[in-house]
């Protein structure tokens, strides 16, 4: 039986790709979702006596709050470039790490996935004037300095849809990391963390405007990327060691806009901590959220008609070496019943102007409407 849509995993850069099929879907729901699925990570990883390294792909919402389950699929079987294996986890190990805990549901790949479709209303045109006047109102009381809002726009695909949208986003947008894990699929330019060994990397995008003149000349645009490009130092401060503590904000060119860039690198503290360990200490970053962080959630939970879902969560993969890349689920959609529900936001700060902020979220979509030919 031809494999369904959202049991597809793959990441692809550059034209180089990783993909799994079959084997195991492990479903996070409720509080601290990123840290429990790490340790039981952990757990496989520790147990792990295949021919590679055993590796996972993930995909977790935004927030703990979310009606969606951040989800960990083990294929059976994975392959990258010319290179394939099979892999398995022990059984027992699996029920155990359910039975100790209530929020994890352990299932196969190509059982029916239940739940998919997030509540709420979408915003439309209108609707995100709105959610843009109550950040702006928000941000002018005092409760927070940037509040990322977002919107999601359905649109109906079938499979055979979805499977040649993602292979057109790898095509169309080598410079960004494309990826497919449990019916969320994309081309993000942002990428959380990229790890090899001990040594990694992390791209921190805010700040969008259509020309790079625009995005150096503008202090609000400048001022929004420190911001965020802050904070992410200020989280990995103890948690790494960086090549460069005050790394250069650059202009990052992608086919339809321009972002406000910096790159941050350096040496993981303790070498045998998974990837997710950073990941659970980054998210959610003020470019999907807002600063301070945890007021800006608490905001956008409140303000968006609709539950993000896996929109700007961690998307990605890993291994049981602790190498993996996991990005920042932009650009993407969430395949649901008929279709595909996909999203765009942009960071609001005072003076925002509401008509600019939507026409920034029309050009954020434009991949994934063109990829689906709409
Ligand atoms: C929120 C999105 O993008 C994020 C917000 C940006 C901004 O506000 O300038 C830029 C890049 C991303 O970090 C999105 O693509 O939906």
């Amino acid at each position: 039986m031809e494999e369904a849509f959202v049991d597809r995993l793959g990441w692809v850069r550059d034209g180089a790709a990783l993909t799994g099929s079959g084997g195991w879907r492990l479903a996070f729901s409720g509080r601290d979702r990123l840290a429990r699925m790490d340790a039981v990570w952990q757990r496989l990883a520790d147990r792990d006596r295949g021919p590679a390294p055993l590796t996972a792909f993930l995909a977790a919402t935004f927030d703990d709050s979310s009606a969606l389950p951040s989800v960990l699929r083990v294929p059976r079987s994975v392959r990258r470039g010319e290179t394939a294996w099979e892999q398995a986890v022990d059984a027992g190990l699996l029920a155990e790490l359910a039975a100790a805990d209530d929020g994890l549901t352990v299932g196969l790949a190509g059982e029916e996935i239940r739940g998919l479709a997030a509540p709420g209303e979408s915003a439309g045109r209108a609707g995100h004037r709105r959610l843009v006047e109550a950040a702006l109102g928000a941000i002018a009381g005092g409760a927070a300095d940037k509040i990322v809002v977002a919107r999601d726009e359905y649109v109906r695909a079938d499979d055979a849809r979805c499977a040649r949208a993602l292979e057109a986003l790898a095509a169309s947008y080598p410079q960004t990391w494309t990826f497919a894990v449990d019916g969320l699929f994309g081309a993000t330019p942002e990428l959380m963390i990229a790890r090899q060994g001990d040594r990694f990397r992390t791209r921190v995008l805010a700040g969008t405007a259509g020309d790079a003149e625009t995005l150096l000349g503008d202090p609000r645009r400048v001022a929004e990327h420190r911001l965020a490009a802050d904070a992410v130092l200020g989280e990995l401060a103890g948690l790494a060691v960086l090549d460069d503590e005050r790394p250069a904000a650059y202009p990052l060119q992608l086919p339809n806009l321009w972002h406000l860039a910096t790159d941050i690198s350096g040496r993981v503290a303790d070498p045998a901590s998974s990837p997710l360990r950073l990941i659970t200490a980054l998210h959610p970053t003020p470019a999907v959220a807002g600063v301070p962080t945890k007021r800006a959630v608490e905001l956008i939970n409140e303000f968006e008609p609709r539950d993000r879902g896996r929109y700007a969560g961690p998307v990605g993969w890993m291994d049981a070496d602790g190498n993996g890349e996991i990005g920042l689920a932009l650009r993407c959609g969430q395949r649901e019943p008929g279709g595909v529900r996909c999203y765009a936001g942009g960071g609001i700060v005072a003076g925002a102007d509401p008509e600019w902020e939507y026409a920034e979220t029309e050009v954020k979509l434009q991949p994934m409407r063109r990829a689906l030919g709409v």
